[in-house]
């Protein structure tokens, strides 16, 4: 029997969900004023320092994966093989869901124990603020909630769903053969890579235009708890990505182009080489931002450990195995110290890892 990744997330659901209809809010209430936004980093504009963009079909690509893996854990990648049309169809279906009234979005709301539908960021818990954000999370078939928001026409919408989860399975394998490719791996010393058994997520964000986007926050800054996600953002800036000694860097919109995340399990398997990249959504006041998540994880029973060939003597393994949903569990209780929980040897010299860098610089 599996676990199901619904029944590791439930702490989450601890969340006093508060629907405010933020499209037609024409001030920030005081629920969502946050005290201080971390700022971006002002840079000397000779030599700003990019999220790298990688054009998946070079020669090259596994050693620029590897590289950008091992400097930021974020990236950009060009002819991933996903057709334009259908990122296009998926941002329109989002755009429609999240354009109905609230009374009927909330027909689909995240049950109090559940994981997938429709509700605020799942990590407001840990925030004395709410994010300026609203949220559709789809694990499984999206069937059950589409029938709810539209009772006649729902159809269109699972189709575009099914169809870019199959594309987007197909690009992380593709990726995930990239990253361990350029660990020293190949996909079948990892017995499960090449598996259909994984229970990926979809989340569909929404960051509706902000009247005080100086004070609010879309998406508060977390790691994903994956292998990897792939997300597609619409023509509005708001992600960012924080690198080390650099600060918080805008990870731009390329037309056609998919952002790809370093998760915490990818973090794990590589013994800590891959560090999980920190980001965040920040907000417009004028545009109203999309995105769409694709959280990528291996089969959820499966035990993830650093990978043998990573580790020696020299190199113990700094993180004891963890299933998918055991981690979830984890994330949902501890969140950015989740993955601290499951270190094995501390420091000696008493100094934290320098990848170490969950649960530090949040809050
Ligand atoms: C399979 C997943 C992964 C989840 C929980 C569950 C469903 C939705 C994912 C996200 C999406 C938004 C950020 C995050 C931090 C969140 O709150 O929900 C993610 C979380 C995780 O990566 O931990
Ligand atoms: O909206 C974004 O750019 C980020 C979304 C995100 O980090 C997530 O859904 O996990
Ligand atoms: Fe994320």
């Amino acid at each position: 029997m599996h676990t199901r990744l619904s029944d590791s997330i439930k702490p989450y659901s601890m969340i006093n969900q508060k629907h405010l209809d933020l499209n037609s809010m024409k001030e920030l209430p005081d629920s969502h004023a946050w005290l201080s936004l971390d700022e971006s980093p002002s840079y000397d504009s000779s030599t700003p320092d990019l999220v790298p963009v990688i054009n998946l079909n070079d020669p090259n690509a596994v050693k620029l994966v590897g590289h950008a893996c091992k400097t930021w854990g974020v990236f950009q990648v060009t002819n991933h093989g996903v057709p334009i049309n259908l990122l296009q169809e998926m941002e329109a279906a989002g755009r429609k869901l999240f354009a109905l009234p609230i009374q009927q979005k909330l027909k689909a709301a995240r049950s109090p124990n559940g994981v997938s539908g429709y509700g605020v960021a799942r990590i407001s818990t840990f925030f004395p603020k709410l994010m300026w954000s609203e949220g559709f999370t789809i694990i499984g078939s999206p069937y059950d909630h589409a029938r709810k928001l539209w009772p006649n026409r729902y159809s269109l919408f699972c189709d575009v769903i099914e169809e870019y989860k199959q594309e987007m399975n197909k690009l992380a394998q593709r990726l995930m053969s990239l990253m361990l490719g350029s660990l020293g791996v190949s996909m079948d010393d990892v017995k499960w890579a090449g598996t259909q058994g994984s229970c990926p997520a979809l989340q569909l964000n929404s960051y509706p235009a902000c009247p005080d986007p100086d004070r609010a926050m879309g998406l508060a800054a977390h790691t994903d708890s994956t292998l990897l996600t792939i997300l597609h953002q619409n023509n509005t800036s708001g992600l960012q990505a924080h690198k080390e000694g650099t600060g918080w860097v805008t990870v731009p919109p390329i037309p056609g182009a998919l952002v790809v995340n370093v998760g915490d399990l990818l973090h794990i398997l590589s013994n800590g080489l891959y560090p999980s990249v920190l980001h965040r959504a920040m907000v417009n006041r004028t545009r109203h931002r999309f995105s769409v998540a694709y959280l990528y994880g291996p089969p959820s029973n499966v035990q993830i450990s650093p990978l043998s060939k990573l580790t020696d003597h020299i190199h113990p393994p700094l993180y004891r195995p963890v299933t998918w949903s055991e981690y979830l569990g984890k994330k949902a209780k501890h969140f950015n110290k989740a993955l601290s929980t499951v270190r094995v040897c501390a420091p000696l010299n008493g100094f934290a890892d320098a990848n170490e860098h969950n649960g530090v610089r949040v809050g």
